[in-house]
Parts: C-alpha cells; structure tokens; sequence
C-alpha cells in the first residue's frame, strides 16, 4: 500500500519520520511532492522516499493521499488533483480549519475522506491525533487510514465542531509546553545549571508528570497536592506561580488560538 504526502513541510516529515522509525510503511511506499523541487527533492533524497514531479503524479500513484499544505493553498490544491481521485483511494487531510465539507464541495461527496488534525509529536511515536470520517469511509478502508496514525500515537474520534479546541489543546499545545521546558529550564540557569542540564531536567520532570496524569485515576489537582507538601516549598512556587497569573495565562493563550483557528483577527 502506498502513502502519498502533498506538501512535505514541518508536519508532514513529523509523520513521515514516524511512520518510517515504526516501519509503518517502506521507504518506496512513500511518495512525495512539494512546491519546489529544493524543499522535496532532497528530502525524498535522503530518506530513499518516492519524489513525484506533481501533486497529481502523487495522487495517481498513492492508495492514501496524505494533503499536508497549508490552509490557504488546500481548496487550490485539491481541486488540482480532483481527476485523480477516485473512489478506491483515501484522502487524507491535516489541514487546520478545513472541514469534510469544504473538501466534498470541491472533490465530491463519494471521495472517502479522514480528516484528522495531528501533533508533533507523531515523529516519536507519541502524538495525539483527532480523527473525523466522512460517510463513505468504512470498515477496512477506515482502519487502514486510522492506522497511519495508531501506529504513531493515540487517536480519538472527535466532532468536526470540536476541532477547533482540540487544535489548540493537542496541535499548537507541543508549542506551549515547550515554552514551559524552557522557562523552567531558564530557571535552572538562572540558579546555577547548564541549559543542557536544565533542559533534560525540566523535559523528563514533564515526561513523567503526563505519565502519572495519564496512569493515575487522581486529577492534576490531586496530584499536585501530593506533591506540595505543608508549609513545603513547592506550595510557596504554586502560589507565586499564580500570584502572576499562570492559569489565567494559559487559558487566554488557549482562547487566542481558538480564535485564530476559526479565522478570527485580532
Ligand atoms: N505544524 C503543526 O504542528 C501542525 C500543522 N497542521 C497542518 O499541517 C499543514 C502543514 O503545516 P506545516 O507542515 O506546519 O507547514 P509548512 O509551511 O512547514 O509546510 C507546508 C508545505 O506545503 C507545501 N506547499 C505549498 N504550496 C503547495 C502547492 N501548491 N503544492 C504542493 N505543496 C505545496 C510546501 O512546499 P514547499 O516547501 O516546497 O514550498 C510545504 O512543503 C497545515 O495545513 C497545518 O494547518 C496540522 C496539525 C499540526
Ligand atoms: O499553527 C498552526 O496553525 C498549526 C495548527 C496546529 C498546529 N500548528
């Protein structure tokens, strides 16, 4: 079975370096195409990966078409490579923002379709995926276009009017809690420890935190009163954490990207 990558940008090698170290697909049953032949070329180069010379050359040539270019060039690219999809192929789309019926209005109703709406963090086999199918995307075809993304993380079926917080929450979030490794870790600096230092320090003290979130049947909340013992120091950094605001920082950044995800300006 062939995967086939529309756009091989920051994402798409994310997925791509996923499924490849989980050896989800071979080297040949990858085929990818770009804009400009610099970006990809070399790219299908150095992994041994398929080089198409068009979008429609990748269409033709995948049983799972992967649309991974960004949102204001989609509607654009899909009606591009419409001739080449038919019904015995699956789309696959990453775009933020893109619904299944922005995509049917442009390739048709009978086009079965995943829209999904990856993190980062497929490239280390860790990523959380949502996952919506259109009508006509069944049964064995179903799984075989659930399991690009089961073998790279977890999935969780979501309605498309959930995409939008899902986004924030899961896509952009890798962003957020890289910015609080870098805090703590600049902390760390701050007070004596190499970056490097810091850096692993902060990035495994956040590993196992989702772990025990993810493990224990406790909520954060009683999990951070575990850990906060009385009249201990860590109370004392909560209560300066949030004397600055730190939860009210969190969900002002997470309402921004809602925003900005359903096409609101500032
Ligand atoms: N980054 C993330 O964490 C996430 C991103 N997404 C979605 O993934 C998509 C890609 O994002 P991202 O990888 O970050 O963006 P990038 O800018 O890194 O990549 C965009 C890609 O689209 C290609 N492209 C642009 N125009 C065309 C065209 N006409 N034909 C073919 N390819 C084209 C670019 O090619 P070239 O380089 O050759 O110009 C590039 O490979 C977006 O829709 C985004 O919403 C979804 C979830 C998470
Ligand atoms: O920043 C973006 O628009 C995309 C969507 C989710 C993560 N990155």
């Amino acid at each position: 079975m062939n995967i086939g990558f529309i756009g091989v940008g920051g994402m798409a090698q994310a997925i791509i370096g996923g499924l490849l170290n989980a050896k989800t697909f071979a080297p040949a049953e990858i085929v990818v195409h770009s804009h400009r032949e610099e970006s990809y070329l070399p790219y299908a180069q150095a992994h041994d990966l398929v080089a198409a010379k068009s979008n429609q050359a990748v269409a033709a040539a995948s049983d799972l078409i992967v649309l991974a270019v960004t949102p204001n060039v989609a509607p654009a690219v899909l009606a591009e490579i419409k001739d080449e999809l038919t019904a015995d192929k699956t789309l696959i789309s990453i775009v933020a923002g893109l619904s299944l019926a922005d995509i049917a209005a442009i390739t048709g109703a009978g086009l079965p379709t995943l829209r999904t709406l990856p993190n980062v963090n497929v490239e280390v086999g860790a990523g959380m995926t949502a996952v919506a199918a259109n009508a006509v995307l069944t049964g064995d075809r179903l799984k075989a276009a659930l399991r690009v993304f089961n073998t790279i993380g977890s999935t969780t079926t979501l309605a498309e009017d959930q995409f939008g917080v899902f986004s924030a929450l899961a896509g952009s979030s890798p962003a957020y809690i890289d910015f609080f490794i870098d805090s703590l870790s600049r902390a760390g600096v701050k007070h004596g420890l190499t970056k490097a230092q810091a850096t692993a320090i902060a990035a495994q003290a956040t590993l196992g935190s989702a772990k025990m979130v993810l493990k224990s049947d406790k909520i954060p909340f009683e999990l951070i009163d575990q850990v906060s013992s009385p009249g201990g120091s860590t109370v004392a950094g909560l209560l300066a954490m949030e004397e600055a605001g730190l939860m009210t920082a969190v969900v002002k950044g997470i309402d921004a990207t809602i925003k900005r995800d359903a096409g609101e300006t500032d």
